[in-house]
């Protein structure tokens, strides 16, 4: 995603806004990042030498609440992905209805390089830098990719040193430390939510479709398992170390137990191993991108075989795939409304902080399930009554909603 992030949400941005006929100069507003932040982390390494990381933070707006995204550790992170990243939670959130703004984090670093040690040191070295611009009514971060519940307990931890005990700081905490039941699953259970939304509306039972699922983290595998689960044929699934495609169906339990042992599938048994860009273009009904972004360009749109696209990762879909996918009549949920389900059991977790009263997960599912039918709603009748891909749909949406805060608050 890193290089051309900013300018693909940039231009999904300006085509909503000349639906929405936003005036040049509340486009140029909207649009502008509130505050963006780059630190320096200096970390001794296990081998006693000096590591020295970069940080950002990107506030993106706050017109309907808190910053509120998640942190990224990845060799591909910089100043200009972590804004795209920010602009694309504030419409995620606003599309969600959670009463939050947008924002992102990230370390530019290659996680899979660090011990466990050096990974809580550059956690604490980043909160000893950002601490005074997060707080749990200010900025809210989250786990996102290479990040989970124990960087974050170590962000609460550090956090908790200078400011004190508000474990709202942060959420996608371990359940120990104030963690909501279903966050852990809740991006794929969003995932899954509005992929049987749009099968109700396609007249068509989720049973028996072919799943294709790219990443097999977070997202990806409890996307897999979820689908799984609900009577679909998960074909293929794909991690950092390539794809697994088995016409007859991936035994997505086997495949999970694998990665919680050996930490990827590398080694994992499939009829047949391809390429993380062959996985895009296999035959199948549903393809759920869930690792990196900008994986869909235009000659995988042109390739690709699956009619519904749900985007469980951020921005997997480059704006001129995004058009030949439209014309080639292939629905795409697009990220703003598919992997809103993290947010939203984010926002579930906070919510149980500062009452400090706890749910159960059937609670949680449930009101996710809310959540995301009315956020699949609104999508949807505005991509039907405008005759518009979803994506636009939801954008209206969100744009539109951050819009009416803005405007209400005034200069
Ligand atoms: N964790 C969350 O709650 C949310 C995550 N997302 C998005 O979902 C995507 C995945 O995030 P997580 O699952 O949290 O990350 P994760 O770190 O848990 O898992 C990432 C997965 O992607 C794989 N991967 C890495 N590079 C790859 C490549 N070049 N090709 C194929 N696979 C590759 C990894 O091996 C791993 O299986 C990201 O785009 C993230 O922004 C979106 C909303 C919420
Ligand atoms: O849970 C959150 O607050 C944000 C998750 C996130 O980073 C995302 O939706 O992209």
């Amino acid at each position: 995603m890193s290089s051309d992030a900013l300018e693909n949400a940039n231009r999904y941005f300006e085509q909503a806004a000349k639906v929405l006929d936003l005036g040049r100069d509340v486009a140029v507003q909207l649009r502008t990042p509130f505050r963006e932040v780059r630190v320096e982390l200096n970390v001794r390494m296990d081998d006693g030498s000096i590591g020295t990381f970069v940080g950002y933070r990107v506030q993106h707006d706050n017109a309907r609440g808190p910053f509120k995204g998640g942190l990224r550790y990845h060799h591909e992170v910089d100043a200009q992905e972590v804004t795209a990243l920010a602009q694309l939670m504030t419409w995620k959130t606003a599309v969600a209805g959670v009463p939050f703004g947008g924002g992102k984090g990230g370390i530019h670093v290659d996680a899979s390089k660090l011990s466990v040690g050096e990974k809580e040191r550059i956690t604490r070295a980043f909160v000893d830098k950002i601490n005074d611009i997060v707080g749990d009514h200010t900025d809210i971060p989250a786990p996102d990719m290479y990040t989970g519940p124990q960087e974050m307990g170590w962000f609460l931890d550090q956090y908790t040193k200078y400011h004190g005990y508000k474990p709202g700081v942060v959420t996608g905490k371990p359940i120990e430390l104030g963690g909501s039941h279903g966050r852990a699953a809740a991006t794929g259970r969003g995932c899954l939510y509005v992929t049987e939304e749009l099968m109700a509306r396609l007249g068509e039972p989720l049973v028996g479709k072919t799943v294709v699922v790219q990443g097999f983290g977070n997202v990806g595998g409890w996307a897999a398992r979820l689908f799984a689960e609900q009577g679909a044929l998960v074909v293929a699934i794909s991690d950092i170390s390539g794809g697994y495609y088995d016409p007859k169906g991936i035994d997505v339990a086997a495949a999970l137990a694998w990665v919680a042992k050996h930490r990827t599938l590398a080694g994992f048994h499939a009829a047949k191993k391809v390429d993380n860009d062959e996985l895009l273009t296999l035959p199948c009904d549903i393809l759920v991108p869930a690792a990196l972004g900008g994986v869909i360009t235009e000659e995988v749109a042109r390739g690709i075989r699956a009619r519904v696209i749900v985007e469980g990762a951020n921005g997997p879909t480059t704006p001129g795939a995004d058009e030949i996918l439209f014309a080639k009549g292939v629905h795409v949920i697009p990220d703003i409304l598919a992997n809103a389900g993290g947010v939203t059991v984010s926002y579930f977790e906070w919510v149980q902080n500062l009452q400090h009263y706890y749910w159960d997960e059937a609670r949680v599912n449930e009101e996710l399930r809310r959540v995301m039918r009315a956020a699949f709603d609104a999508t949807w009748e505005q991509s039907r009554s405008r005759s518009l891909p979803m994506r636009m749909g939801a954008y209206v949406v969100g744009i539109g909603r951050v819009y009416t805060a803005t405007r209400m608050r005034g200069l």
